[in-house]
Parts: C-alpha cells; sequence; structure tokens
C-alpha cells in the first residue's frame, strides 16, 4: 500500500523552543540511529543520553534517544526520537544527516498514515489527531480526546453489532422453520431498528448543534445602522478593528473576526446596518446581514436606547421573530444616554452602553455556549463522519418496508449496505484517494 522506506521528521513545532524532536520510523530507523550514535544498542523505551554525530564526525548535539520496538509504536514500525536541543538549525542538521543514512523526508500525515495501516490507530482517531493539533479552544481539545479515545470507535462497533443481529435474522429464517424461531423475533429486529435510527438521528442533531466547537461558533451581530454594531465588535476584540462613526451606513460590508469568550473560540460576525436602502451597495450589505443570520449560532440584535423605536427598529423584531428557532440577544445599547426605547416592544433585553462595561452581555453569550457544549452527547468531528451517519440512517430507513412485507433478501440488501457505511467512518475500504487527501491535510511531521 505504500513504501517501505524509512521517513523522518521533525516532530515539534518550527520555531524557538527549548527541545526539538526529530522523529524517524522504518525498518532502517534503528540501524540509523547507531550510526548517528555511535552506540551499539538501544533498550526500547528507555531515554538514553548520546552524542549525536555528522557524517565527519563532528558533534551535531547531545540528545535523548527514545527507541520504540516495532510493532509497540506510535506507527507500529520501529520508531526512534531524537530529543534535541530546542531550535530550528539543529533539528534540520540532524534530519539531513539521516537523510544522507538512507531515510526519507516524511509527507504530511504519514507517520499517522502509516499508524493506520499497521492498525494501530482507525479513522476516526487520525481525524481527531489532527483535528487536535490545530484546536483553538480547550472545548474542542476535549471533545477531540474523546475520539481520540475511542468514543467514535465504539460507537460505530455498537451499530455494527445490532445489524449484524438484524442480517442474521434473514439467514436463519431461511435455514430454519418458521415454527422453530422465537415469535418475537420480528418485533426483536423492529425495536433494534427503532433503536438505532433514533440513536444516528440524535447523533447527527448534536452533531450539528455543536459543530462550532470545533471550528468556532458564529455570532452576529444585527441592527439598524448606527445602533452601535461596530463599537461592539471591536469592544468584544478589544481594539478598534472596524471604523466607527456617527454617519449611518458605515460598515458596507461583513467583518468576521475570531475570539475567545471562556473557553469557547467565537467568529463574531459585524454586519452592515439592515435598512430600508435605495442604494445598491447599501442593499447587498443588508442581504448579507440577512445571511449572516442565517448562519450564525446566535443572532445579537442591537438596538439603540437612547432613540425612540421606530419602523426600521420593527423591521428588525419581525425579522427576529422568523428566526425564533435561534439563539438571539436583545441588547439596548447606549444605556449611558437618556433611555428612550419603548422596552415594552421587546422582552429579554440587555441594556449596556459599549462605552462601558459588556460583562452582562459576555456571560449571557458565555452561558448560551455553555450549555450547548457541556454534554457528552457523541459528536460528529467532520463532514465526512456526518455523511456516513447520513447514508447508514438512509440505509436502515429503506430496510423497513421490506422488513414488513417479509422480502428478506431485499432487507438483507439494505442492511448490508449500512453496515458498509458505517464501517467507513472507521476503516474505509478500497478508497486510497480519499485517504491520500486525507493524510494530506495533515500537518508536517505527523
Ligand atoms: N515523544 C513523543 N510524545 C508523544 C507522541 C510521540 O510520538 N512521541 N505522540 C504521538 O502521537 C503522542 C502519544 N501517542 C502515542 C501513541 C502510541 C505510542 C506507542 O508507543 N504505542 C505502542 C505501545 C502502547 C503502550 O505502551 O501502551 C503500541 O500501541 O503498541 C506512543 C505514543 C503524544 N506524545
Ligand atoms: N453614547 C454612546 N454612543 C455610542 C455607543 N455605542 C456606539 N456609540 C456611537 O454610535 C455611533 C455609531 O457607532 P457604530 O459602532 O459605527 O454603529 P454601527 O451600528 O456599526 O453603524 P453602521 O455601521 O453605520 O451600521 C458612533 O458615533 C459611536 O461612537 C454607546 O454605548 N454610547
Ligand atoms: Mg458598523
Amino acid at each position: 500500500m505504500f513504501d517501505d522506506s524509512t521517513i523522518v521528521a521533525i516532530a515539534t513545532a518550527n520555531g524557538i523552543g527549548s527541545i526539538s524532536i526529530i522523529r524517524l520510523s522504518g525498518a532502517n530507523a534503528l540501524d540509523i540511529a547507531y550510526k548517528i550514535t555511535k552506540k551499539e544498542k538501544f533498550q526500547p523505551r528507555l531515554a538514553t543520553l548520546s552524542a549525536l554525530y555528522d557524517k565527519e564526525n563532528e558533534v551535531i548535539d547531545e540528545a535523548l534517544i527514545l527507541y520504540f520496538k516495532a510493532p509497540f509504536s506510535f506507527t507500529g514500525e520501529d520508531v526512534v526520537e531524537f530529543q534535541c536541543h530546542g531550535g530550528v538549525a539543529i533539528a534540520n542538521i540532524v534530519v539531513n544527516e539521516v537523510i544522507k543514512h538512507g531515510a526519507r523526508l516524511a509527507n504530511p500525515g504519514e507517520f499517522s498514515k502509516r499508524a493506520f495501516f499497521n492498525n494501530k490507530i482507525d479513522l476516526s482517531k487520525a481525524e481527531a489527531i489532527s483535528k487536535i493539533i490545530e484546536a483553538r479552544s480547550e472545548d474542542a481539545v476535549k471533545l477531540l480526546a474523546r475520539q481520540l479515545k475511542g468514543e467514535l470507535t465504539n460507537f460505530v462497533n455498537d451499530i455494527r453489532e445490532d445489524l449484524l443481529f438484524m442480517l442474521a435474522y434473514t439467514e436463519v429464517s431461511i435455514d430454519y422453520a418458521e415454527e422453530d424461531l422465537p415469535d418475537d423475533i420480528y418485533e426483536q429486529i423492529q425495536n433494534k431498528m427503532d433503536k438505532i435510527i433514533v440513536k444516528l438521528e440524535n447523533t447527527l442533531e448534536a452533531s450539528k448543534r455543536r459543530e462550532g466547537m470545533i471550528e468556532g461558533f458564529k455570532v452576529a451581530i444585527v441592527g439598524k445602522p448606527n445602533v452601535g454594531k461596530s463599537s461592539l465588535l471591536n469592544k468584544l476584540l478589544n481594539y478598534d478593528r472596524a471604523i466607527i462613526s456617527d454617519i449611518a451606513g458605515t460598515t458596507r460590508d461583513t467583518i468576521e473576526e475570531s475570539v475567545k469568550i471562556g473557553t469557547h473560540i467565537i467568529k463574531i460576525v459585524d454586519t452592515a446596518g439592515i435598512r430600508n436602502a435605495d442604494d445598491v451597495i447599501e442593499k447587498i450589505g443588508i442581504e448579507k446581514s440577512i445571511e449572516a443570520i442565517n448562519e450564525a449560532d446566535i443572532v445579537i440584535s442591537l438596538f439603540d436606547n437612547s432613540k425612540i423605536c421606530d419602523s426600521e427598529d420593527e423591521k428588525i423584531i419581525n425579522l427576529l421573530e422568523e428566526n425564533s428557532h435561534k439563539e438571539i440577544i436583545k441588547v439596548l445599547n447606549k444605556s449611558d444616554l437618556e433611555n428612550k426605547f419603548d422596552k415594552s416592544l421587546i422582552e429579554d433585553f440587555i441594556e449596556i452602553s459599549t462605552k462601558e462595561d459588556i460583562n452582562p452581555l459576555v456571560k449571557q453569550i458565555e452561558s448560551i455556549l455553555d450549555n450547548n457544549t457541556h454534554s457528552d452527547e457523541m459528536t460528529l468531528i467532520s463532514k465526512r463522519q456526518v455523511y456516513s451517519v447520513e447514508d447508514t440512517l438512509h440505509n436502515i430507513k429503506q430496510s423497513v418496508m421490506p422488513l414488513q412485507g417479509g422480502e428478506l433478501e431485499f432487507f438483507a440488501h439494505y442492511i448490508t449496505e449500512a453496515l458498509e457505511n458505517i464501517s467507513t467512518i472507521t476503516r474505509p475500504y478500497e478508497n486510497d484517494e480519499m485517504l491520500d487527501v486525507m493524510f494530506g491535510e495533515f500537518c508536517l511531521g505527523k
């Protein structure tokens, strides 16, 4: 499936740090380590201090050597790690020397790919590793760590077991006479089927709700012109990102920036003001605001507390009602000025001023995100996983009718397809291209 060359890469980040790790994997890893250290033996899994030499016998560094004897390593092959002094210069010299001794530079994700093909990790775990490295919030890390520890693997295995049970039903029905089968076998199948359907639907729904945990939840700030949307964005970011002015229509395009709130990463979207405009550019801006509402996980709807509520505000209140399934936070801004807004028109609002402390709003955002993330529901972490579950669900639903009609061959056909689809989450077969693309997206040295 891949060549058996010995691969090498710097495993640590490219920059200044106290230690750099160079990782080697493959049949020649140990031999190369002997040559570079002039040693004759390494005890597996025991850190050994040694000088490293180049081909001219000059000392490169003093390093810790760690040998993992196959198959008990991350990749399942012989692995040697050189834990050197930090910085990119030493690490590059070591890599070059290792290459001179016959290793080649690893491709992105190649260590993980080998771990996968040697059955050390399945695909769901490989995906978790890849995403954990890029995760920007503690929440994302915790979610991904669960998948790395096998939560999705177990989920897939449970479903596979149930599907196999159902498939076995068709076998026994063919092999045995009707009267030898348990009376309730059909109900048992139907019960299992209903349970799987609910389980898969819940997982898809929970995963959709928690999509933002990895990439960041989207928070859109909307309102009519001049209510202080850009001022709020700047305040949340803690720097002057957007231009602010008292001229209505200052922001014309949407602005998106990431910031951390509590343990969550959010993407804040500042939008153009929503109003009845004739100006073409402004109209586009308004359409984009509506789009931002559609895409957002949380909508912050801003009103000007120093002005009397007008038809433009009402328009926004209507727009919010159309989106009442979303998390909406209604905010009365400019509360430092004389309050003129008719508060009976909206419920559950927060009063703030972007000139002062906006903590009540931040707390509210945090609490919504906490509620959406702090649960142990099974969560899918990639589009690939979502598609597999959707396809599986589809197959199972297709199998219901044939089961009821006693067409057991058709029933078995759909259940077999469901089995294949759910299995692709952990172990896709005959799909080299997809695997190449996937592992190619991993960071170098992983
Ligand atoms: N120095 C170092 N730290 C690291 C890694 C590494 O490769 N090197 N990892 C790289 O991602 C992660 C740890 N993951 C690892 C996973 C499996 C094995 C391993 O040797 N597995 C063997 C033995 C298992 C055991 O002793 O329980 C095996 O699976 O057979 C090593 C690291 C994070 N930290
Ligand atoms: N007194 C007071 N003025 C504010 C407050 N927030 C914003 N402003 C002022 O209101 C004006 C409009 O602020 P922006 O942040 O540009 O408003 P916007 O909603 O982004 O406006 P558009 O981009 O035109 O849609 C500016 O002059 C701000 O300084 C506030 O809490 N109190
Ligand atoms: Mg603005």
